[in-house]
């Protein structure tokens, strides 16, 4: 964000209206229900620091009139729109309907409700709540220039076995032992950036975020876990974390760069042992404390080299 000079002292400012939560139904002719839940963030860069420092409103986007755009763009939305989709169409409205705006930085959090299956038939207009969620961010700047960037939030995942952890650095703090055997339990945090840098260059196919979210997801599961039979070995979180981050890189020209979060969520061997009974409960790989405090973090982000950064830091160096 650009720095102003006041009074000497250097200010930086942003407004705009957190957890607008909306909800969308489209219904089919044929019956067919479908929605939509999100949680939207719109934070706006604008001229406005008269307000700041004259008592002079007269610069200000009201954040109720903000909240307000969001329910006026989800009534216009007449057909299913993708999150990211919804996000650009805010920004631009804010961009491009506002003289004082030069920024809008739009998230938004979408809540997974899916369609509900009785007896293996998909129910027309019932939801049950998943875990995962989709997220968003938007950024796109009154020239034009757009960054879109999407991600999943909260995907638990866990497997029993083909997990170790060996040949760490050991000193006289460590006690934990090499393993070859272990719980391998996670919960990814996942953000991807898009290459589309105008609004122009946005695929204009109709749920093209959405089915990328779905492909990408399905990429991260499957790396995690190998195949369903015999698994992969994983000898680390971060080896495991890097083959994810690969794997999505390489699977999908149009995605320039992945960030990974990856907190170890511990499942620790029980032994318990008295005086009297030296093994109360022995740890044969079956009995486990599970615990997520403390955890591990671990985050990566893996990116391509694009031939125009490579010249930008040419020019620098
Ligand atoms: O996969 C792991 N990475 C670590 O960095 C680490 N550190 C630790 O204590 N256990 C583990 N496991």
């Amino acid at each position: 964000m650009a720095d102003e000079m006041i009074d000497g002292l250097r200010f930086e400012q942003r407004h705009g209206k957190e957890r607008v939560r909306v909800a969308r139904v489209w219904r089919n002719e044929d019956g067919r229900h479908t929605i939509v839940e999100w949680s939207v963030g719109i934070s706006l860069l604008s001229d406005c620091v008269a307000a700041y420092v004259f008592d002079d409103n007269s610069d200000i986007v009201a954040t109720d009139t903000m909240k307000n755009t969001v329910f006026v763009k989800a009534k216009e939305c007449s057909e299913q729109i993708s999150v990211e989709d919804f996000a650009i169409g805010l920004a631009k409205h804010f961009t491009s309907v506002y003289q004082q705006v030069t920024t809008a930085i739009i998230k938004i959090v979408e809540k997974p409700w899916e369609r509900v299956y009785i007896d293996g038939q998909p129910h027309e207009h019932g939801f049950k709540l998943g875990s995962e969620k989709h997220t968003t961010e938007v950024i796109l700047k009154k020239s034009g220039a757009l960054q879109v960037t999407s991600g999943v939030e909260g995907l638990a995942v866990l497997k029993t076995t083909k997990s170790g952890f060996e040949g760490f650095i050991r000193d006289k703090y460590t006690a934990l032992p090499d393993t070859r055997e272990r719980i391998l339990a996670t919960e990814v945090t996942a953000s991807w950036r898009y290459p589309f840098e105008s609004l122009s260059s946005v695929p204009p196919k109709p749920l093209y975020f959405t089915e990328r979210y779905l492909d990408v997801k399905k990429v991260l599961v499957d790396t995690f876990f190998g195949p369903p039979k015999e698994g992969v070995y994983s000898p680390s979180v971060q080896s495991t974390l890097y083959h994810m981050a690969k794997a999505v890189l390489g699977r999908f020209p149009d995605i320039l760069s992945i960030r990974l979060k990856m907190p170890n969520l511990h499942f620790l061997p029980v032994n318990l042992s008295s005086k009297d009974n030296p093994a109360i409960v022995k740890f044969n790989d079956d009995v486990y404390l599970p615990t997520d405090e403390p955890h591990g973090s671990i985050e990566a982000s893996l990116g391509r080299f694009r031939i125009k950064d490579v010249e930008a830091a040419a020019q620098v160096g």
